[in-house]
C-alpha cells in the first residue's frame, strides 16, 4: 500500500479556509486532518462543529478528524453528524477505550486511537486489533509549527511490529513536525499515513509539497 497524506487545516489561512480546501481537493492530498480542541485537555482551542459542518460542505476528501478533548465518546452523533470518516480519539482521555471504539463503529465510522509522546505503545496490547488506526502523536498536541519529537520513529517500529505480530490490519498515522526528512524516517519505521500542517500550508506551493510528501 503507499502511503497516505492527511494536510492539517489547523495551519491553514483560517482567513480563507474555502481556498485551503479547494486546494487540498485539487492535491493528490488523501484526506483531510481537522484537529478539534478543548482547550482542558490540550492548551488550545481551534474550531468547533459549525466551521466542521461548513469544512464538509467543501471538502472532496475524507475527513479524519482528531479530538484532542476531554470524554470524546459525548461527541460521536456530532462527529458523525459532520460526516467524519475517521474519529480519533486520546488513549488518555478516554476511561472505557473499548466502549468507545465500539460506539464510534457502531455508527459508521473509523476508529482511531491516539497517544501522546509520553504514553507507550505497549499499552495498547489489548486494544489494537480492535481499532482501525492509531495516530502517534510526534509533537504534544495543542499547537502546529513544533518540532518532531526524534523518539516517535522508535514507537512507530514496536507498534508496527506489533500490529504484524496480530495480524491486524490497523493503520499507523503520524503527526507533528513532519516534513520531507521526518516524513521520510516516520514511513520507513512502519508508518502509513503522514499528517502535515506548516510543511505543507507555510511553503508558496503547498499543492506541490503534497505531491512531494507523497511520492517519498
Ligand atoms: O495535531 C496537531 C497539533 O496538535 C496538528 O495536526 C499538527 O501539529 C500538525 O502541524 P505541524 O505539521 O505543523 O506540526
Amino acid at each position: 500500500m503507499t502511503h497516505k497524506i492527511a494536510p492539517s487545516l489547523l495551519s491553514a489561512d483560517f482567513g480563507n479556509l474555502q481556498a485551503a480546501i479547494e486546494m487540498v481537493n485539487q492535491s493528490e492530498a488523501d484526506w483531510l486532518h481537522l484537529d478539534i480542541m478543548d482547550g482542558v485537555f490540550v492548551p488550545n482551542i481551534s474550531f468547533g462543529f459549525p466551521v466542521l459542518k461548513y469544512v464538509k460542505e467543501i471538502s472532496t476528501k475524507p475527513l479524519d478528524v482528531h479530538l484532542m478533548i476531554t470524554d470524546p465518546i459525548k461527541f460521536i452523533k456530532e462527529i458523525k453528524g459532520i460526516g467524519a470518516y475517521m474519529m480519533n480519539v486520546h488513549y488518555e482521555t478516554c476511561v472505557h477505550l473499548h466502549r468507545t471504539v465500539e460506539q464510534i463503529r457502531e455508527n459508521g465510522m473509523k476508529a482511531g486511537v491516539t497517544l501522546n509522546p509520553h504514553t507507550p505503545v505497549s499499552l495498547l496490547e489489548d486494544i489494537v486489533s480492535d481499532v482501525d488506526m492509531v495516530l502517534i502523536m510526534s509533537v504534544n498536541p495543542g499547537f502546529g509549527g513544533q518540532k518532531f519529537i526524534e523518539h516517535s520513529t522508535e514507537k512507530i517500529s514496536v507498534l508496527k511490529e506489533m500490529i504484524l505480530r496480530k495480524n491486524a490490519n490497523t493503520l499507523i498515522e503520524v503527526d507533528g513536525g513532519i516534513n520531507l526528512d521526518t516524513g521520510k524516517k516516520v514511513l520507513t519505521a512502519g508508518a502509513d499515513i503522514l499528517v502535515a500542517g506548516n510543511a505543507i500550508f507555510s511553503t508558496p506551493d503547498p499543492m506541490q509539497m503534497i505531491a512531494k510528501l507523497k511520492t517519498l
